[in-house]
């Protein structure tokens, strides 16, 4: 594993984030624990905050909440003075609990409900990315009967698709995600939304992927996006105001990953806006960005406690963990990577491969297939590193398994932003009907 942040071995010999010995962090909280380095989330949040500045481009950063969304991480965002994107009611309640403006949030989704649109017009949030024509008349309608404007841009697939290393040019994106540039269904939404009363069309919005390592996609989508924005401005006498071009900024999660400084990614889309809008004789727009995995996913380290294990001669040895996909789904779902090492042991050399294993009944619960460690024995703290962003999010109770708590660390201080699990909420939404036999509790 690879120490970066404020990760160090101190002289005991033990992993340390943010000031703070992680045994002792286990010792106080239990295991599994998400340990978030807030001085690392702040970090990140400001390299895009600068980067953006010294373009010299109106822009905003908006944190793309889906990656790990709660209360404390709200307060980071606002404090770092980002925007918001949300993509449920959950979400933007979040936020708004948090006491997030309102005027800094965008609100996402392919999907969104009458509630969930009526929830984010009286909260006054500052923008809707429209997804499809459905979604359009519905805001519009629901908009009037408010009797608010609402302003939105229109998610458009931009024919442009990262598959992490490589980059498609797609004729029509089949995409369940927004209008197609390529088949005229987007030229179509601006035409409809510039007739409606209660919509402020301010442009439009592209994502192309995610975990994405290279610059060039971007600058492809933003090749699209102005060839777009130049047609509809020729056509319907629309100017775009604002761009958005998403998110997927990659992070190094294991050896050979190589992401770029986030400078870097910065520096390419504003220069390849000055430099295609200037061709088409454009009015510069604000650009606005959505990263979420690049500015929590490197900040966080899970730590376990290993419990059993169990050596196949001449196949492999597997290590169980106190958690697993419960806490992180993304080995099962993506087959993604992770490194590892023993938080309590983390001077010493390695000396077996092992695998590790979750402790659900599924045989699809690992967490890292084959990782160089000291000698396992149990009791010993594990720490997986780069969890930050899409674990706690994505987490579950499967196995009725309790979600683990969430601690910031930083100066030595460790804050609980979210508490574990309780029994209690594991039974807290069950009803037992009134036909059945009431029983008392028996634990
Ligand atoms: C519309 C949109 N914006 C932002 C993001 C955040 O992506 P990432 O976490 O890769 O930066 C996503 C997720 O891929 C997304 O779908
Ligand atoms: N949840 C995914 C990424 C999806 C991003 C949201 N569009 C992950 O863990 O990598």
């Amino acid at each position: 594993m690879y120490l970066h942040g404020t990760s160090m071995i101190n002289d005991k010999g033990h992993l340390q984030i943010g000031g703070c010995d992680t045994q002792q962090l286990a010792q106080q909280f239990g295991t599994p624990l998400y340990v978030m380095d807030e001085a690392l989330i702040r970090q990140r949040c400001r390299e895009y905050v600068e980067a953006f500045r010294a373009s010299g481009l109106k822009f905003q950063v908006a944190y793309a909440s889906k990656a790990f969304c709660v209360m404390a991480m709200c307060r980071i965002v606002e404090e770092e003075g980002m925007s918001l994107d949300v993509v449920s009611d959950g979400e933007l309640y979040t936020a708004m609990q948090a006491g997030f403006p309102a005027e800094r949030i965008h609100f996402h989704g392919n999907n969104k409900t009458p509630y969930e649109i009526g929830m984010a017009i009286d909260a006054k949030i500052g923008c809707f990315v429209v997804d499809n024509m459905v979604e359009l008349h519905m805001l519009n309608a629901i908009a009037g009967e408010k009797r608010q404007k609402v302003k939105i841009l229109f998610r458009i697939t931009p024919g442009v698709e990262a598959h992490t290393h490589e980059y498609i040019s797609t004729g029509q994106t089949d995409s369940k995600f927004g209008f197609d540039i390529d088949n005229g269904s987007a030229f179509r939404a601006v035409q409809q939304a510039v007739e409606l009363p209660n919509i402020e069309l301010l442009g439009v919005h592209s994502h192309i992927g995610s975990q994405i390592f290279e610059v060039e996609g971007f600058q492809m989508a933003v090749d699209k996006v102005i060839g777009f924005a130049a047609n509809v401005r020729d056509e319907l006498n629309v100017v775009f105001s604002v761009i958005n071009l998403g998110g997927g900024f990659g992070i190094r999660y294991v050896e050979g990953d190589t992401p770029l400084p986030v400078a870097q990614y910065v520096k390419a889309i504003t220069e390849s806006i000055k430099t295609n809008f200037t061709k088409f004789n454009y009015p510069t727009p604000e650009i606005w960005v959505e990263p979420g995995r690049s500015i929590v996913g490197d900040s966080g380290t899970t730590l376990y406690t290993v419990g059993t294990y169990k050596d196949i001669p001449g196949v492999r040895k597997y290590v169980a963990v106190d958690g697993g996909m419960t806490d992180n789904p993304r080995p099962a779902l993506y087959e993604s990577r992770y490194e590892a090492m023993l938080a309590n042991r983390a001077n010493e050399e390695n000396e077996e491969l092992v695998s590790i294993a979750g402790k659900c009944c599924e045989s699809g619960d690992m967490l890292i297939w084959d990782v160089e460690l000291p000698k396992v024995e149990s009791g010993d703290l594990l720490a997986v590193s780069c969890t930050g962003a899409y674990n706690y999010a994505m987490a579950s109770n499967y196995n009725r398994i309790r979600r683990p708590a969430v601690v910031f660390v930083k100066d030595g201080t460790a804050d609980v932003v979210v508490e574990r699990e309780s029994f209690e909420d594991i039974v807290g939404n069950d009803v037992i009907p009134a036909r059945m036999k009431q029983v008392s509790p028996t634990v």
